[in-house]
């Protein structure tokens, strides 16, 4: 991997006050060797202020999701962007394939938080993937083009310089089935080529992380690859052991 790396915690609906803490002490203490890398956490909302006052040693703090509004207004339950930006995040997750299929967000609310995010000082990290049907049926590469293509229409492409990509099969979050490299390289290497067929400097560029069952165990493997520059962990980040080692594959990748 030619660009410098990252590797971001998902907690989803995980953590506790006490529980979050421990877990910080024991990735802050881990950073110094991290410094040849971006590592982000992305707790639950209602942690992000207490997570982010123990990010230190350059421990980034991003949000799982933002509103699809432009503006703050009557949207009961809805986070906008500028709400995250105030309270310390830098990043946040757009598009997570939990968010399309539990929460019905279609490629077009997707494009929309893609830009509110920005528009808000935030970098996206824009999840794309294809199902186990899907990849079966040969789909893969025509789903990764459709959910790419939709957010490059909206926002152009100059907006992919801040931003940062995850590929996450579907068929690969919390199963333990991880992408073998010849298939993470295939996609990696596919999302790029969309991008360079729209700007070869961008595309060069742009960070794309892969998702989905990392584990200490097969992150070297994964992180060697040509086009992975990182991944995006769920399990394995809420554990400091595990999200650290994670975190050294990528550092010496
Ligand atoms: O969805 C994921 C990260 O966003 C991946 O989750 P797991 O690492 O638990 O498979």
């Amino acid at each position: 991997m030619s660009r410098r790396a990252m590797v971001a915690g998902n907690w989803k609906m995980n953590g506790s006050l006490a529980g979050n803490a421990s877990l910080l002490e024991g990735l802050v203490a881990a950073m110094p060797g991290h410094d040849r890398i971006d590592v982000v956490v992305c707790p639950p909302a209602c942690y992000l202020e207490s997570v982010g006052a123990l990010c230190d040693g350059g421990l980034l703090l991003g949000a799982q999701n933002l509103a699809d509004q432009g503006k703050p207004g009557a949207f009961t339950g809805e986070l906008f962007g500028g709400m995250l930006k105030d309270v310390g995040c830098s990043h946040v997750i757009v598009g997570h394939s939990e968010r399309r299929a539990l929460y019905g967000e279609t490629d077009e609310v997707v494009a929309a938080k893609f830009r509110l995010a920005q528009d808000n000082g935030l970098i996206p990290v824009l999840c794309l993937g294809e199902s186990l049907d899907e990849r079966e049926g040969g789909q893969t590469e025509t789903i990764l083009a459709r959910q790419l293509n939709a957010v490059i229409d909206h926002v152009g492409i100059a907006a992919f310089e801040t931003a940062v990509i995850a590929y996450e099969p579907v068929w690969a979050i919390g199963t333990g089935k991880t992408a073998s490299p010849e298939q993470a390289q295939s996609a990696h290497a596919f999302l790029r080529a969309q991008l360079a067929g729209r700007d070869a400097r961008i595309a060069a560029l742009v960070r794309i992380l892969y998702g989905g069952s990392v584990k200490p165990d097969n992150a070297n493997e994964l992180f060697g690859l040509e086009d992975v520059d990182g991944g995006l962990i769920g399990g394995a980040s809420l554990k400091a052991a595990d999200f650290n080692a994670i975190c050294a594959a990528a550092q010496s990748a």
